[in-house]
């Protein structure tokens, strides 16, 4: 696999270090999960392919742990807000002197300095910051959050976990390390680069909801089947707008101009109609194979059984039957073979890693009598 060889560690998060950490192990990195000592209960959901060591980094012990595992790893990925790690004896001055070639990650929602930058927020927050949240909505309705999508995984763990590779491949050149600030804020901003870059094409001139690529256009947008599903319509350049308007059976003649912007919520209104006369399935039959940009709004129960995502193993199902997708991109020699077993528990692997990282039998039951570390299964791995 591409990171094959790579060696991370990822101190535990709550959800974009965490996919970041996923994205490394799916592509074959070594990807080490360092949860607390004194926890129960994993809050990462997105821990295929990794181990997980648990140590406490309030005691001199786990931080001496911890700097030994940074002087042998090529990635840290933290998650913390800008002073927990400096508080904690490791900040970057201090593990990148130890390890000149350490890439550390600092996945954080405000970034390393700035008037935020130890505020606590979550990903609504991020988005609202990077201007993109006021874009995003209905007509007449409040700013709408697309989940927490935008922030923490588009903005932050890709655009992370893309500094990483980056800096993984500028090392190859250098042989040096180096510090990722990576903000949650200015990654879903960078995202939106297209938004900001077109502001002055017009494409952006109504209010929220009302212009073409945020509901406003008929012919980008959603409908309702005569069922209660939803098709998604996305026909903007002439040549499949026609297509689209020959699939509902209506005449162009007996509509307004599609670009005429004042005439959209009429001609929404048609749309609508015409969508609630036959089923989603019914649809897709008409639409299927054509130009006309229509896609049924899958579900997660039917996703990984449409045909087209099913002929590409889109998705993939673990040992525990657990639907997910597949990752992504697909590399032609190397791809990503993600782990199919069950998430590891806190501290599952605290032995094994710990003596692969050269830590002697004695040193590591030092460790588990001084509570620096912690394991699931202290006997059987000794
Ligand atoms: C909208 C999202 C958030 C969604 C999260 C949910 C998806 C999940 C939240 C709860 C989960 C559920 C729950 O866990 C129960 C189940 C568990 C089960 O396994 C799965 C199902 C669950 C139902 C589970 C399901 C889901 O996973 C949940 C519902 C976001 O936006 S996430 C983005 C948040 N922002 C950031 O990440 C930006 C950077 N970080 C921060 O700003 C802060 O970390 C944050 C997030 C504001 C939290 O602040 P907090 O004060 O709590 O932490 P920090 O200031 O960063 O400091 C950490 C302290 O911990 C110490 N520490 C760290 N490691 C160790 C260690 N190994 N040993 C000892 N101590 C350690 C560190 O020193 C800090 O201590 P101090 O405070 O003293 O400095």
């Amino acid at each position: 696999m591409a990171l094959a060889g790579v060696q991370v560690l990822e101190l535990a998060g709550l959800a974009p270090a965490p996919f970041c950490g996923m994205i490394l192990a799916d592509f074959g990195a070594k990807v080490i999960r360092v949860d607390k000592a004194k926890s129960s209960v994993a809050s990462d959901t997105m821990a295929r392919g990794k181990r997980s060591i648990a140590l406490d980094l309030k005691c001199p012990g786990g931080v001496s742990v911890l700097k030994k595992l940074c002087k042998q790893s090529d990635v840290l990925i933290e998650p913390f807000r800008h002073g927990v790690m400096e508080n904690l004896g490791l900040g970057p001055d201090v593990l990148l002197k130890e390890n000149p070639q350490l890439i550390y990650a600092r996945l954080t929602g405000f970034g390393q300095s700035g008037k935020f930058a130890r505020a606590a927020g979550h990903d609504i927050n991020y988005v609202s910051l990077s201007g993109l949240l006021s874009k995003l909505g209905r007509k007449h309705e409040e700013p709408t959050f697309p989940l927490n999508l935008l922030a923490d995984f588009a903005g932050g763990s890709y655009i992370c976990a893309l500094g990483i590779v980056m800096s993984l491949f500028e090392r190859t050149r250098s042989g040096q390390g180096q510090v990722i600030d990576s903000s949650m804020v200015e990654g879903a901003a960078y995202l939106g680069s297209f938004v900001y870059k077109t502001q002055n094409t017009g494409i952006w001139s109504q209010p929220r909801g009302e212009n073409l690529l945020d509901g406003g256009a008929p012919f980008y947008s959603t409908y309702t089947t005569s069922e209660g599903k939803y098709m998604a319509v996305g026909a903007i350049e002439p040549q499949f707008y026609k297509e689209l308007l020959k699939g509902l059976d209506l005449d162009p003649s007996d509509l307004p101009s599609q670009m005429s912007f004042t005439d959209w919520p009429k001609l929404k209104k048609i749309f609508t109609e015409r969508f609630l006369e036959k089923t989603q399935e019914q649809w897709c039959e008409v639409f299927d194979g054509t130009d006309a940009c229509v896609t049924p709004v899958l579900t997660f129960d039917n996703v990984a059984a449409h045909p087209h995502n099913k002929e590409r193993g889109s998705f993939v199902c673990n040992d525990e039957g657990e639907v997910s997708p597949r990752p992504a991109p697909v590399l032609s020699r190397t791809p990503a073979i993600p782990a199919m077993g069950r998430d590891p528990f806190l501290g599952e692997n605290t032995y094994e890693i710990l003596s692969e990282n050269g830590f002697s039998a004695k040193e590591i039951s030092d460790l588990q009598a001084s509570g620096a570390i912690a394991s699931n299964k202290p006997k059987s791995q000794l």
